[in-house]
């Protein structure tokens, strides 16, 4: 008879959500295991987060000497060691997923079980080895791997995916981006500040689920300079002997070829392999268990979900607070805690990013636009090119959402976040200090915009003029 470990807590998975879960599950008291086939270290680490902001670093050092002579800064010839840059990408990778390795040691031996786990019956998981797990309640943590449509599959080593662009030892001279999601849009403009002739596709007419037409429009502007974007269109592919022919048809038409395609047409939850037809559970219409955000319970099983596999933001932060939320609710079973739950936020690295944060001008009824082609501080530093837009609710003006794409978003779309999570009102925004000169100042704009839209007049302690150059 094939062994049988026991637990009160499986957690199927040891990326992010399954090790925040594993922590948040024993330190509420519980025995657990934690299965997962490969350790590698989390997808963030390995082939996530990491490696793709490594390579934006690069891209940002290569834009910055390429940029200096508009400041009287004469660097000469910038030349690009692609070696070099694939090589530091590598390296400090390589010290992230030491480090993530590490910690993953220091959960105790008996508790990390090398293994692909599947459900044999409802609330029953087995190993590929055949051992049997008898849990109390389980998490799974599977994430999620990018997907290949059938046009790009089984055309060899020159279709890439996130998980193989990071191991080229070189950078391509074209480079054929296709999909123009966060991961598409991070690489294609990396890859061309670094010299690699790029043509980004995509079969959609909108960039990066940015909601804000002149966002979209803003950001487009900026891309057009690096690269070549050919959105609306259909793709074909075929491999020639050194090279990827693609043809494309729709809002234009071309044939070119290009030495490496990547493929970021998104990534589905990894499913397969845990034989979901045996749990019980009820499936959406995307074979995702049916889960309460709030708990990340299944329905009334012991069966919890956290990070991609979810498939509700499948961002890291996302992944972090899902996991502790299972986690203490497996332990916990069967009397789950609800958990109020992030205002939505998300950040694509290009240069400006582009943030996307809670609701839109669809659900909204407010909205204040700040134009940064002439913001003070963004002039000075010779970035002043980018729009953002704030979404509020009628009567109050207070803040719902935004959608940014300016210098120094990924700074500014945290303070709107942590706003928008606390009900501030754009009036409100507008009595807290702005410090001159800084990208902070343009928000006014927008602010003021709201308040002039809504009953609630500018707070009249407050001047309502711009300082020079704000
Ligand atoms: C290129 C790229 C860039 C990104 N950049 C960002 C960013 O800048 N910011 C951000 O917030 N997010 C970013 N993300 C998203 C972020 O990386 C993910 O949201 C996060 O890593 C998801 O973590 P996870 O724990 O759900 O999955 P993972 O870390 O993938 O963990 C899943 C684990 O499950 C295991 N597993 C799978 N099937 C089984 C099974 N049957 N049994 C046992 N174990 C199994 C796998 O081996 C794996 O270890 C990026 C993603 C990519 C691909
Ligand atoms: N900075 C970040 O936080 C960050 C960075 C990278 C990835 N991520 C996460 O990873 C997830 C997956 O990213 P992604 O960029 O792969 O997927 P995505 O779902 O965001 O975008 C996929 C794009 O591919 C297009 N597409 C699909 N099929 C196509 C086809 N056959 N031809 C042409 N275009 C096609 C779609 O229209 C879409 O625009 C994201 O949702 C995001 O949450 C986050």
């Amino acid at each position: 008879m094939a062994d049988t470990l026991r637990c009160d807590v499986a957690i199927i998975g040891a990326g992010t959500a399954g090790l925040a879960a594993e922590r948040a599950a024993r330190s509420n008291g519980a025995s657990t295991l934690l299965i997962d086939p490969e350790y590698r270290g989390t997808t963030c680490a390995a082939v996530g987060c990491m490696p793709s902001k490594l390579l934006i670093a690069a891209a940002h050092a290569a834009h910055a000497a390429s940029s200096a002579a508009m400041f009287g800064v004469n660097v000469g010839q910038v030349t690009i060691d692609g070696k070099a840059v694939m090589q530091r990408v590598r390296d400090e990778r390589d010290r992230f997923v030491r480090l993530t390795k590490e910690g993953i040691e220091e959960i105790p031996a008996s508790i990390r079980i090398k293994g692909r786990a599947a459900f044999t019956a409802p609330g029953c998981i087995s190993l590929d080895d055949g051992r049997q797990i008898d849990a109390a309640s389980i998490v799974i943590a599977t994430g999620s791997a990018p997907f290949v449509p059938d046009e790009f599959a089984n055309l060899g080593e020159r279709v890439l995916t996130s998980d193989s662009i990071f191991e080229l030892e070189d950078l391509p001279g074209r480079l054929a981006v296709i999909g123009s999601g966060a991961i598409g849009l991070e690489m294609a403009q990396a890859m061309a500040r670094l010299g690699v002739a790029v043509t980004l596709f995509d079969k959609g007419e909108r960039l990066g689920g940015i909601r804000c037409d002149k966002v979209h429009a803003a950001l487009k502007d900026i891309l057009a300079d690096d690269l070549d974007l050919q959105l609306g269109v259909n793709v074909a592919a075929s491999a020639l002997d050194d090279s990827i022919c693609l043809e494309w048809s729709g809002a234009s038409k071309g044939r070119a070829d290009f030495d490496y395609i990547l493929v970021t047409t998104g990534r589905p939850p990894n499913l397969d392999s845990l034989n979901l037809s045996a749990s019980g559970l009820e499936l959406d219409d995307d074979g995702v268990p049916v889960h309460d955000r709030q708990t990340m319970r299944c329905g009334d099983s012991a069966v919890h979900l956290a990070g991609d596999v979810a498939q509700d933001l499948p961002v890291l932060h996302e992944a972090s607070h899902d996991g502790a939320i299972a986690g203490r609710n497996a332990a916990a079973y069967p009397a789950p805690v609800k958990t109020d739950r992030f205002t939505k936020f998300s950040l694509v690295f290009t240069t400006p990013a582009v943030a996307r944060i809670g609701q839109s001008e669809d659900e909204g009824v407010v909205t204040g636009t700040a134009d940064y082609s002439d913001q003070g501080r963004a002039r000075v530093e010779g970035k002043n090119r980018g729009v953002l837009t704030l979404y509020a609710a009628a009567p109050d003006g207070r803040l719902i959402g935004a959608d940014l794409c300016t210098p120094g978003s990924e700074h500014l779309a945290h303070m709107l976040a942590w706003a928008i999570q606390q009900d501030q009102t754009a009036s409100q925004l507008l009595t807290m200090p702005f410090y001159h000169p800084t990208l902070e100042e343009g928000l006014k704009q927008a602010l003021r915009t709201i308040c002039a839209a809504t009953p609630i007049a500018l707070p009249d302690s407050q001047d309502s003029g711009a300082p020079s150059g704000a």
